[in-house]
């Protein structure tokens, strides 16, 4: 039996971030187009090498992206809305990235008011299955005809095969794009748009094989979703085709981030030469599929985990990997899923706790994981004796380290009772109490915490850390930021205040470096969209909270104002979410551990007379399972972890939470369950579609839709966002609808974060007039 090597993806933006600097660079028009094309093309030579070294049979090529994948199968397939302009043919990069962040420059008038906004806004963009990926979400015309419009695969194998790597192009497959794209008059299902959009793949594909591609991972992670008959129906048409119209190219169906389940017949009947499935999030299908393939099927198995930082337990993989012995139609050793989602490379983490970063293999080890397992499974356990014995030595270790059990928290969380998630009255009366206490006007503004995260902020943070600031300097630098942003929110007339976060390098990294059970890498980027990464911090053991994490700076920017402040937190579901989470313990318990955490810290913060606490929220949705039987049993627990975060105040302490990046219609009721006395949601990208979700849910607390997409570099007019609160007046009660952007404002500049917040207000102005009885 052939046993052979895989990687699906590698991640793109480079060791030291080099891609995320050529853009921003490019975008900023500090450095042309041909310095960020040499950057890409080094990145991707680098990793080819990389991967070549490693002695992996199949490397990808097309996995690397100037900013993301279905983007760039909406540029290749010829999906541009129509009001994108398009000079020719082709898709130069400014209309790219047009598509991806929104373009475009407003004239301030001497009032400082944003007039005649000129531009086009960007596509929506929205979350990659379950992960922290955000992929921009494909625009379809309902007559959407498609050509084939760039030719970016093609090039990038033939940059391979230039460097002697041959390599496996990876497409996203044609059912999965249509599936995750939107109709944007909802005239017709993205689906009926095949018969148009499946020539297009014939074409790449052929021109593939013509310039000597054998095989083409064909990537259909919506096997692993709950399928409706056409999609079913879809799927046989797509692959029947393709089989038939380039028939000497072999294809690898490719499904990952879980079970085929039901699909598990579908998947293992279509004509295609290989079938990749995800044995990391779904060990349990290994015999199933193994049941339903063909003989000659080749089967890719997925077990080197594309979506976490543990390393491989070798002798266990190599065990449940015997089944597979004697499959006539061969095997392929892979990562579960593309290692996107993972860290480039632990080497550069010289800082770690030497014990725990024995335990740890980012996207560079875990290639090589791959190569060890197909080499053990061909020459013998022998073979690879060394690095079995250096595994199970890690294995055991981590097993029965001291440093990840701790008693005290175990009790308290078995200790909950259901009581600790109730607030002490409903929303009815509490409202009343925050109303007297907190007297806001109709259409309250506020924004969502953030404040522009400017260089001279990360510089600060950055000078500390290597101590050329002190404790003391650094801190003063924060309190002269906030105090800033303090004043400049109540001259342009804000209602509910933010202290700006100008502390935090990111909502989650700031509480688990504060937090008991967890470790942080230097250098362990993901993408999270185009030119923003994250650094997800490593939860190993159990987690508490020493002392207070942000009392103090919620108190200081509370004594320079008489306006409320509000405190401002990540909940425990989403700091779960963001991080890369010990896979010893069932998530929900990880997840209490957080809650109880927070809980503390709301308490504390009312304590020190902050009325109003927002306990961010943003990954509830993207923590959903991708099944929908799986649903009730995470919502209940998600669900229940934010309430035991919030519900240990009074009634007269208002709860915000915060969600944003997600399609929120199908968990709606889950979040009127959150019980929230004020929810503020992105809304704004999809013209406050969602609110129709809200309304036939009866919503019955306080929403603040997103008026202000904070995405794109573009600065909204009042027209327009009192234009978006009319719509959502239309929809809810008057004296439900609170005024603020879709998220927070880190990733935007004063000079368009200043117009935009002065034009909201104004919006909400003219929303109180025009509601004025
Ligand atoms: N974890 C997480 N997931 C999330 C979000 C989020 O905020 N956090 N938001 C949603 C969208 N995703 C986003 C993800 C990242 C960023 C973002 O702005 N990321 C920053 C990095 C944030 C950060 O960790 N900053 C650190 C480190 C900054 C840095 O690069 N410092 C330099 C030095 C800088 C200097 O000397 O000038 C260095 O370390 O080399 C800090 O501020 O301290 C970036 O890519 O630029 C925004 C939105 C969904 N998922
Ligand atoms: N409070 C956070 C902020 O304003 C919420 C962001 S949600 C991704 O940045
Ligand atoms: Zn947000």
């Amino acid at each position: 039996m052939s046993i052979t090597t895989a990687n699906l993806g590698f991640p793109r933006i480079g060791r030291r971030r080099e891609l995320k600097a050529a853009l921003e660079s490019y975008w900023a028009g500090k450095s042309p187009a041909a310095a960020l094309l040499a950057t890409a093309a080094n990145l991707r030579k680098e990793n080819w090498l990389l991967q070549q070294k490693s002695g992996l049979d199949h490397i990808p090529s097309n996995d690397f992206s100037l900013y993301d994948q279905m983007l760039d199968m909406s540029a290749l397939v010829g999906a541009i809305p129509t009001i994108y302009e398009r000079p020719g043919s082709g898709v130069p990069l400014d209309l790219y990235f047009a598509m991806a962040r929104g373009s475009g420059e407003a004239r301030t008038c001497a009032h400082g008011h944003q007039h005649e906004t000129t531009g086009v806004p960007a596509l929506e963009m929205t979350k990659w299955f379950d992960t922290n990926y955000h992929y921009m979400v494909p625009e379809l015309a309902s007559d959407q005809a498609f050509e084939l419009t760039t030719t970016k695969p093609l090039d990038d194998f033939l940059e391979a095969k230039a460097l002697s790597v041959e390599t496996r192009p990876v497409l996203i497959g044609p059912v999965t794009y249509l599936l995750l794209a939107k109709v944007k008059d909802g005239r017709a299902e993205p689906l009926s748009l095949l018969p148009g959009l499946l020539p297009v793949y014939v074409e790449i594909l052929r021109k593939l094989a013509g310039a000597g591609a054998s095989w083409v991972q064909i990537d259909e992670p919506a096997l692993v979703l709950d399928l409706s008959p056409a999609a079913k129906a879809a799927f046989k048409t797509v692959y029947e085709t393709l089989a038939r119209e380039v028939p000497g190219l072999k294809l690898l169906l490719t499904t990952y981030f879980g079970a085929l389940g039901d699909n598990a017949d579908l998947a293992s009947k279509l004509p295609v030469a290989g079938l990749h499935v995800d044995l990391c999030a779904a060990p349990e299908q290994a015999d199933i599929v193994l049941g339903k393939a063909r003989s000659d099927l080749t089967l890719s198995l997925g077990v080197v985990n594309g979506r976490n930082i543990w390393r491989n337990d070798l002798s266990a993989t190599l065990r449940s990997l015997d089944r597979f012995a004697d499959h006539a139609g061969g095997i392929v050793i892979a990562p579960s899923s593309s290692l996107l989602h993972v860290p480039v490379d632990l080497a550069l983490e010289t800082d770690l706790d030497p014990e725990i970063r024995s335990w740890l293999a980012f996207a560079t080890q875990k290639i090589e994981e791959v190569a060890l397992l197909a080499r053990g499974l061909k020459d013998g356990a022998v073979a690879i004796a060394a690095e079995l014995a250096r595994s199970d030595e890690a294995a055991q270790d981590r097993r029965e380290s001291a440093k990840i059990h701790d008693k005290a928290v175990q009790l308290r969380t078995r200790g909950v009772r259901h009581e600790m998630t109730l607030r002490r009255s409903p929303f009815a009366t509490r409202r009343v109490a925050q109303d007297k206490r907190l007297g806001l006007p109709a259409f309250p503004t506020t924004t969502i915490g953030s404040f522009p995260q400017t260089s001279d902020v990360r510089k600060a943070r950055s000078d500390f850390s290597k101590g050329v600031l002190t404790q003391a300097e650094y801190d003063a630098f924060l309190r002269r930021e906030t105090e800033k942003a303090v004043r400049w929110q109540e001259e342009i007339g804000i209602d509910v205040l933010v202290h700006g976060e100008f502390e935090r390098n990111d909502m989650v990294q700031y509480f688990g470096e504060q937090l008991s059970g967890y470790v942080f890498t230097k250098h362990g980027w993901v993408q999270s969209y185009g030119s923003r990464y994250v650094r997800p911090p490593v939860i190993f053991g159990d987690v508490s909270r020493p002392k207070p994490m942000t009392v103090q700076w919620s108190s200081y920017a509370q004594s320079l104002t008489e306006r409320p402040m509000k405190g401002m937190l990540t909940g425990p579901v989403t700091i779960l979410q963001w991080s890369f989470v010990r896979d010893d313990l069932a998530r929900a318990d990880v997840c209490r551990q957080i809650a109880l955490a927070i809980r503390d810290e709301v308490v504390d913060l009312e304590k020190a007379g902050i009325g109003i606490i927002q306990i961010d929220e943003p990954a509830i949705r993207e923590g959903l399972p991708l099944r929908r039987a799986e649903w009730t049993a995470y919502l209940n627990w998600a669900v229940e972890c934010f309430r035991l975060a919030a519900a240990g105040v009074a009634d007269e302490t208002q709860i915000h939470t915060h969600m944003c990046y997600s399609e929120f219609n199908d968990i709606i009721a889950a979040i009127g369950a959150m019980d929230a006395d004020v929810i503020s949601i992105e809304t704004s990208r999809s013209k406050m579609e969602l609110l129709d979700a809200f309304v036939s849910y009866r919503y019955p607390n306080e929403i603040g839709p997103g008026v202000y997409d904070i995405h794109s570099p573009r600065v909204p007019d009042a027209a327009e966002m009192a234009d978006l609160l009319d719509k959502a007046t239309a929809h809810l009660a008057p004296d439900q609808v609170w005024v603020n952007p879709d998220c927070g404002l880190k990733t935007r500049r004063w000079e368009e974060v200043k117009p935009a917040l002065v034009n909201m207000v104004a919006a909400a102005g003219r929303l109180r007039a025009s509601h004025r009885t």
